[in-house]
């Protein structure tokens, strides 16, 4: 299991798991298979062509230049000319095969990571900052990117080139051949030491990066609120804090890097510092040719490059591997609200909308206590209740149980008698309009908006539903329902934004409405008529609202009075406020009563029948 740290977990202690979920992404480079082949068959082949060439001048040395030839020395320098054309040719070849497939792998997963980010349930991100989410989704994709296009293809090229000159260099001299294999050793220590302080650094640093990208994020949202407080200095200084921090780890990374780069340097010039002397000598003693010894230090000067670049590509892979390990993370969540095996769909048309809450608890998900304990509760079609509590006291939570953004800790809720659970979570949501306290519009037009539960909506569905929220607004906009609204887009009112998601909530006439306050946010004449349409909409939808005024209380049937988790009192408006103190306390000034609770706010079963029938009893 991973320990968790602000929210994110992590995982400690276990150094191959990186490298092996780096490795859990090759399926993703299947589609592109055929564009490795090429451009790894495109840079075996540059790599060929440009080992080919000091051969060529060893050639030239022996040969033409020693002979005085000169028909040699032009048909042999017309070959390096080809071999260097060639090599450009297919140096263009790798990279624009490189290109194609690299960047086409990061949107394939990226694509999977957000799909999977809206598969997992809302406790999954009340738990993960977002900026944590956004560097995974971003930055750590473009280090992943970035491994697959150059740091694997150069370390396999490298590799290649490495073994390929050592075997020419044994052909050449063996013993000086020999002297060149036995520099890798030493590359091998320094390079296995580098990988272990490198990747804890990288580590750290990526975390870091999401910190900073989480305080950011807040920042942007909370401008007015911090504004309004004059806390910049605070969050300019938490800011501060997280950049140096991010500042820090990147300076250490960087000067490993340099420090460990300059051992590269090292290994090959000294190696190749002794062959030259030792090459001069046996080049003396008529062991070695002069076109041998040019090869031998031409080729030998070809190994400077990939030994260079092998404290990059190490840190490369590693970046890479954490990258992989912190987008895994992410990825191997499973998505603890699904389809159950034998789900059903049901059609709108069948649906009653009778819906019941059957000794339901719920406790979010680390927190000590439940917040919602053995609440019975049945909503009769068409009817619409109101649920009222003191703040904080669980009546969102409630809410979020019916279309299933948490699941219930005990008990049932069901629909007609379906378990929520035994549906389909496309059916249930689509049966299932719902308008939260916050009223989020996304960064697209009011018609997308809109139509976000119900694509398939029609011109004259959408006029009803704005019609029924009073939002016809909309269409007074400076492009109609086409204006981009949300982040990026027109500003609207607090007013305006809840309109069109009660708008969106009530699209289609679902067959349950599930409303958190959905009259917050209106001026009095504005809720007067919202509240008049609603009345219509919900005089045949079953309906479960939030509310906190008496105005709104009206809308409905009944009420239930919700009080540390439990439904004390269920009855008429007009009744629990005649007999409920708790109740007035809540929807009044009055302060809450010290009293016994009055037999209507006694569990259910050992109370009267209201004058309705079913008010009073616990449902
Ligand atoms: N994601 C969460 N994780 C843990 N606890 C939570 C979470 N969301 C809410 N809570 C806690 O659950 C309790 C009920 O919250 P909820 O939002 O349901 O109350 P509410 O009655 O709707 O409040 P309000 O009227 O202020 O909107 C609160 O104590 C809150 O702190």
């Amino acid at each position: 299991m991973p320990a968790e740290s602000d929210g994110v977990p992590t995982h400690r202690g276990d150094a191959a798991r990186p490298l092996r979920n780096l490795w859990r992404l090759r399926h993703y480079l299947r589609p592109h298979a055929v564009a490795f082949c090429w451009l790894l068959v495109a840079a075996l082949a540059a790599t060929g062509a440009s080992l080919a060439v000091p051969l060529v001048v060893q050639r030239v040395v022996d040969g033409p230049v020693a002979r005085h030839d000169p028909g040699g020395l032009v048909r042999l320098g017309g070959l390096a000319l080809l071999l260097g054309l060639a090599e450009a040719l297919l140096i263009f070849i790798r990279r624009w095969a490189q290109t194609s497939s690299s960047v086409g792998m990061e949107a394939t997963i990226r694509a999977d990571i957000y799909a999977h980010l809206q598969r997992l349930p809302a406790g999954f991100h009340d738990r993960w900052q977002t900026g944590q989410l956004l560097s995974r989704v971003t930055s750590d994709l473009s280090v992943i990117r970035r491994f697959l296009s150059f740091g694997l293809l150069f370390l396999v090229l490298n590799l290649v080139t490495y073994v390929a000159v050592v075997v020419l260099l044994v052909r050449l001299h063996p013993t000086l051949g020999l002297l060149v294999a036995a520099s890798a050793v030493p590359l091998f220590l320094i390079s296995r030491r580098f990988g272990r302080y490198y990747h804890a650094a990288s580590r750290r640093m990526q975390d870091q990066q999401g910190d900073v990208a989480t305080l950011v994020e807040e920042t942007a949202q909370g401008l007015r609120t911090m504004k309004a407080y004059g806390r910049g200095p605070e969050l300019a200084a938490r800011f501060a804090d997280g950049a140096r921090a991010l500042h820090d780890t990147g300076v250490a990374k960087s000067r490993l890097l340099a420090r460990t780069s300059a051992l590269f340097d090292l290994v090959p010039n000294l190696t190749l510092g002794v062959v030259l002397v030792a090459g001069a000598v046996a080049a003396a003693r008529g062991a070695l040719t002069i076109g041998e010894l040019v090869a031998f230090v031409s080729l030998q000067l070809m190994l400077i490059w990939p030994v260079q670049s092998l404290g990059w590509i190490i840190a490369n892979g590693q970046e890479a591997a954490t990258a992989a390990d912190r987008i895994q993370e992410v990825l191997d969540t499973e998505p603890a609200i699904v389809d159950a095996p034998h789900a059903v769909g049901l059609a709108r048309a069948g649906v009653r909308g009778r819906l019941a809450f059957e000794g339901v608890s719920f406790r979010y998900p680390g927190t000590p206590a439940p917040v919602l304990r053995g609440i019975d509760l049945t909503v009769e079609p068409g009817e619409t209740l109101a649920l009222v509590g003191a703040t904080g006291v669980g009546k969102s939570t409630l809410l979020s149980l019916v279309p299933r953004l948490h699941d219930v800790s005990a008990g049932r809720i069901t629909l007609d008698g379906h378990d929520v659970r035994d549906l389909q979570l496309a059916s249930l949501r689509r049966l299932v309009g719902v308008a939260f306290e916050e009223p989020t519009l996304f960064s697209m037009s009011v018609w997308e908006n809109l139509t976000l539960g119900r694509p398939d909506a029609d011109a004259d569905e959408v006029r009803a539903a704005l019609a029924l929220a009073q939002a016809d607004f909309a269409y007074e906009l400076p492009w109609g329902l086409a204006t981009r609204v949300g982040e990026q887009g027109l500003t609207l009112s607090g007013g305006q934004r809840q309109r069109l998601a009660l708008a969106r909530a009530v699209l289609g006439r679902p067959a349950v409405l599930v409303l958190d306050d959905p009259l917050s946010a209106l001026d009095v004449h504005t809720e007067a008529l919202v509240e008049a349409a609603l009345r219509r909409v919900l005089r045949d939808t079953t309906a479960l609202l939030v509310v906190h005024r008496p105005s709104t209380v009206a809308l409905a049937d009944r009420v239930a009075l919700l009080e540390r988790g439990r439904i004390t009192a269920v009855g008429t408006h007009s009744r629990l406020l005649a007999t409920v103190p708790a109740y007035r306390a809540v929807l009044s000034a009055d302060p809450p009563s010290t009293d016994p609770p009055p037999a209507e706010a006694r569990p259910a079963g050992r109370l009267p029948a209201g004058p309705d029938g079913r008010g009073l009893v616990r449902s």
